[in-house]
């Protein structure tokens, strides 16, 4: 088994909805994405998949969110979205997106350098 991973960044502001703190008002954070995928079969170029292609996929689920007030967009109108729901919803969006030979093993988000979740099914 083979597993890789993918690191891309977006910059945009959210507000936490039922949530008690400073972090209620309208603030930005910028966010670190890591996708990791997994697989068994690398092709003739000794690859399970370019990473040149996962990280075209992950930048394009990211160039929705960047500068943008997150709350805003239609993958947030029900969730609120924090560092949780950000990773489940790439998460899923990605899953969407690569080849079938490969599984999205799990996505990370960073919402600052010392606090991060994970999503996996
Ligand atoms: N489990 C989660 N907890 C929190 C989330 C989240 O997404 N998941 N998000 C927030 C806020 O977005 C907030 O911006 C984080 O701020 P804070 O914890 O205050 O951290 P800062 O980096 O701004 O400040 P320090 O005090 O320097 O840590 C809160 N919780
Ligand atoms: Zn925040």
């Amino acid at each position: 088994m083979f597993r890789l991973t993918v690191r891309e960044q977006f910059a945009a502001a959210h507000q936490l909805k039922n949530y008690e703190g400073k972090c209620a008002r309208i603030h930005g954070h910028t966010w670190q994405v890591e996708v990791e995928v997994a697989g068994e079969t690398l092709d003739e170029a000794g690859m399970l998949v370019d990473f040149n292609e996962l990280k075209r996929s992950l930048k394009e689920i990211l160039e929705d969110y960047d500068h943008t007030l997150l709350n805003e967009l239609a993958d947030f109108k029900e969730a609120n979205p924090t560092a949780e729901n950000l990773a489940r919803t790439i998460y899923i969006r990605m899953a969407a997106r690569i080849p079938e030979k490969v599984k999205v093993v799990q996505v990370r988000v960073w919402e600052s350098p010392t606090a991060c979740a994970i999503y996996h099914p």
